[in-house]
């Protein structure tokens, strides 16, 4: 975690992708580049760091720095943790002739969350359209790297998970703690410019911190498809 001290921003809070100065770098991007890590390093006196002392803003936290908002961090991380956990379901399951798809087991699923939404407030229908897509998310690895396995089978997994004892018990788990985030960021989640700004950031940060490749990456979108959209329509019980 950077900790950025409230006078100064440090130098990874100005270059979080780290300083990358190329040849294609335009002159004048590069000057003003070197002043401002010059005043970095010389202690702030010039013009970029001589304005009025704006307080550091953290994920979470308003400019006023006392009413806390929501982030989206924890349930984007949640999200792909679920995620990770389908290269153990594929793994569970590779060369066994189990399907991936199992509507069995998805409609378990959905139960579950039905029934967790409703004792801790939170419309089943935001819970259930949200772990529609954590399933699809994790078909989607699941047939990816059973395509990948099938063509490069040195990079098939060495170890069988259980999937009953072991996979799924650790999918449910992670269950809860998504609802209670889905609930936590009610107020933030939406078809707004602030909300997928907030999820993009959160998006990039994630692959970025846990090197998801393409597939989960891609995944993670699917994952994440209905966080800044308008709530669904409620049905008339049929889905
Ligand atoms: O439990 C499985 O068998 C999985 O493949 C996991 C999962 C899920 O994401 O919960 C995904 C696809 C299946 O259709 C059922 C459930």
């Amino acid at each position: 975690m950077a900790g950025g001290s409230a006078t100064r921003p440090s130098f990874t809070e100005v270059f979080p992708e780290g300083l990358a100065m190329s040849a294609d770098l335009p002159l004048s991007r590069s000057i003003a580049i070197v002043s401002m890590v010059t005043a970095l390093v010389l202690g702030g006196s010039s013009v970029a760091f001589a304005a009025p002392r704006a307080p550091v803003v953290t994920p979470g936290q308003t400019a006023d720095g006392i009413r806390q908002t929501a982030s989206l961090v924890p349930l984007t991380d949640l999200a792909v943790q679920r995620i990770l956990l389908s290269d153990k379901v594929a793994a569970a399951k590779f060369g066994t002739g189990r399907p991936i798809d199992d509507p069995a087991r998805e409609q378990q699923v959905l139960d579950q969350v039905t029934t967790l939404s409703t004792g801790m407030g939170l419309d089943p229908a935001v819970g259930t359209r949200f772990f529609r897509d954590q399933i699809d998310a994790g078909k989607v690895v699941q047939h990816g790297l059973y395509a990948l396995w099938g063509t490069r089978p040195k990079l098939r997994p060495a170890d069988r998970p259980d999937l009953t004892t072991e996979v799924r018990p650790q999918l449910d788990k992670i269950t809860t703690e998504v609802l209670e985030q889905l609930k936590a960021t009610a107020d933030i989640r939406g078809a707004n410019h602030a909300c997928a700004v907030q999820l993009s950031g959160a998006t990039a940060s994630a692959v970025r911190q846990r090197h998801l490749d393409r597939l989960h990456h891609d995944a993670l979108n699917i994952a994440l498809r209905s966080v800044c959209t308008a709530p669904s329509r409620p049905t008339n019980g049929t889905g």
